[in-house]
């Protein structure tokens, strides 16, 4: 037994000294990685360089505060992910962008995690699903719906530019970001680095513009000064994926993404020659999006 107890205390210093070591190291190691790292080509520095920026900023994401709840939904017809935000203490929570078919399972879960829906909010007036929040406000009535005053849709609450929302002691941001449509905002919260970025900006992509008010130009300044003006280590989070990404950061898109890394008369042309079909529900869901989804929604019992 003091043979197990010497060695269990002999450990548990090691890990006191270890862990500490283990991430200065890493971090000098990321921080000197450029400059000692021996290029064989320039291109290959270059790959080097960009690996270690990398590693540097996953290094440095932020952990979420203990009293913020966030989870990411996800509604397997439109390929929409909803956010669920909270304040764990005072329970007051925020759902982004829900979809009308998945209305009775987010208020489900509001009501089973014990929150009070305080505002449901969209991104934008949205082309291929209708939006929850119509709906979420007659299953949680204490909802206030909000959409920017520049979408043209009906809401209770319509935002500006850099106007917040409170919940609990939490809030975010509402950053216009036009160009997939007018109204489009993306929704920051500083203290726990995070954006969702609605259309404006997906993961690899970015909305299309095409359709609504869509313009390109308009896009690629929005993502540009907006977006990727963010701390490169904010996690962002898009109203949709078809292809199973969950999020990425600010610093990945700005080096990877492969339409708004060009220059803008590269990116216009690339976004003019997408020839992506009409969404399915386009006629449907943009005139029930305008009167906040209330249109043609199941009755309640
Ligand atoms: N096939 C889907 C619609 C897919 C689509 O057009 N997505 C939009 C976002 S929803 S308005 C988009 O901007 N896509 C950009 C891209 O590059 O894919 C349907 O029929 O609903
Ligand atoms: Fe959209």
């Amino acid at each position: 037994m003091k043979l197990l107890v010497s060695v269990l205390r002999r450990a548990s210093a090691a890990a006191a000294i270890a862990v500490p070591c283990q991430k200065f190291l890493s971090r000098a190691i990321v921080n000197s990685a450029a400059r000692y790292i021996k290029p064989t080509t320039s291109s290959s520095f270059h790959q080097s360089v960009v690996l270690a920026q990398c590693v540097k900023m996953l290094d440095q994401r932020k952990t979420f505060s203990p009293d913020f709840f966030f989870r990411q939904l996800f509604d397997e017809q439109s390929h929409t992910y909803s956010y669920l935000l909270a304040d764990i203490t005072t329970k007051e929570a925020v759902l982004i962008d829900p979809v009308l078919e998945q209305a009775k399972r987010d208020a489900k879960l509001i009501e089973e995690l014990g929150f009070s829906l305080k505002y449901a909010l969209n991104t934008h007036m949205h082309a291929d699903h209708i939006t929850g929040t119509g709906y979420l406000k007659q299953l949680l009535p204490s909802t206030v719906s909000v959409i920017s005053r520049s979408s043209g849709a009906k809401a209770d609450k319509h935002l500006a530019d850099n106007e917040t929302i409170a919940f609990g002691r939490h809030e975010l941001r509402a950053l216009s970001t036009p160009g997939h449509t007018n109204g489009c905002m993306t929704f920051v919260v500083e203290e726990q680095g995070i954006a969702f970025t609605g259309d404006t900006l997906l993961i690899r992509g970015c909305g299309r513009t095409d359709f609504q008010e869509g313009d390109s130009r308009t896009l690629y300044r929005s993502v540009h000064e907006r977006i990727f003006t963010l701390p490169e280590n904010y996690r962002l989070f898009p109203a949709h994926d078809y292809k199973g990404n969950l999020e990425t950061t600010v610093a990945e898109e700005k080096r990877y993404n492969p339409r708004l890394t060009k220059d803008i008369e590269a990116f216009v042309e690339i976004m003019n020659n997408l020839n992506l079909p009409y969404p399915k529900m386009i006629d449907k869901a943009v005139p029930a999006n305008r009167e906040c989804g209330l249109y043609d929604i199941p009755k309640e019992n």
